[in-house]
């Protein structure tokens, strides 16, 4: 398993936390899924998980060798061929140049790359470099495949495509880690991203406990249905836990767990 221990990453000396001790096990046998609206820091989570990044702080531990990575963008400005590019990628992997090949006509064909894998990169539509970033990270079976939003740029039959490949992939024991916006979550172990922090999105809809970080937080501001009251601790319930657990985050309370 992939484990990320109080990850903190911020992109410059005095700018804000994006990601603010995160804590995540990405394990074979179930899709990890993170989920966020825009800006929050999905791609910077995915990015340190796959190794393309490196955090502020914290660590990820039990990496494998073979990591496939699609980012949520694709480089577009290469003026080497698909074939050319992923022949660079399998060499790099490892691969010998036959099998490489064979694999680029394979995973073209699958994901109908329009006109084909003998074009520059720089000249192809937006979607079909998408293709390309795909295919470059199923190029060697991965070991641990990071996603970024699988649906976005894909026409139908690719996304169709893509997710045979992540199940084909999962059922080879593969880590798969995805990102997703509300609008399209795939079948999977959620976990929303909300300040900063992962929370289980199991815990929508449930009591949840709340332990203040700061002294004089005052559990009025938590504007919910306060069960229990204690020193250290407090329990709510609410039929909104997103925007709850949003502003408490912020305002210093800590999560402790959902009580059921
Ligand atoms: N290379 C970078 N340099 C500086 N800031 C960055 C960089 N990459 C991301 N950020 C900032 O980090 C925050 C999180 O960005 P990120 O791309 O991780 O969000 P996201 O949840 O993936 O968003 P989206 O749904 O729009 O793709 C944003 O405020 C963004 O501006």
């Amino acid at each position: 398993m992939t484990v990320v221990q109080g990850v903190r990453k911020r992109y410059s000396r005095t700018g804000p936390w994006v990601l603010d001790g995160v804590d995540l096990t990405v394990d074979p046998g179930v899709v990890t899924v993170i989920v966020a609206g825009n800006g929050i820091g999905k791609s910077t989570l995915l990015r340190l998980v796959a190794g393309a990044s490196v955090p502020t702080g914290g660590r990820i531990t039990g990496r494998p060798d073979t990591v496939g990575y699609v980012p949520e963008r694709a480089p577009a400005a290469i003026r080497m061929t698909a074939r050319q590019y992923l022949g660079h990628i399998g060499r790099m992997r490892g691969l010998p140049p036959g099998q490489t090949q064979a694999r680029v006509d394979e995973l073209a064909e699958r994901l109908s790359l329009v006109p084909g894998p003998d074009v520059p990169i720089a000249s192809l539509s937006k979607g079909n470099g998408q293709k390309v970033a795909v295919m470059q990270a199923f190029l060697k079976p991965p070991e641990l495949l990071v996603v970024d939003e699988p649906a976005t740029g894909l026409d139908a039959p690719a996304r169709a495509e893509l997710a045979a490949m992540m199940s084909e992939a999962e059922q080879d024991g593969a880590r798969i880690l995805l990102s997703a916006h509300e609008s399209a979550v795939p079948n999977g172990k959620l976990y929303r991203l909300l300040n900063g922090k992962l929370v289980p999105e199991a815990l929508r809809g449930m009591r949840i406990a709340l332990r203040p970080t700061r002294p004089g937080l005052s559990s009025a501001g938590l504007a919910a249905e306060i069960l229990l009251e204690e020193p250290g601790r407090v329990v709510v319930r609410t039929d909104d836990a997103d925007t709850l657990l949003l502003k408490a985050l912020a305002d210093g309370w800590s999560l402790i767990e959902a009580v059921s």
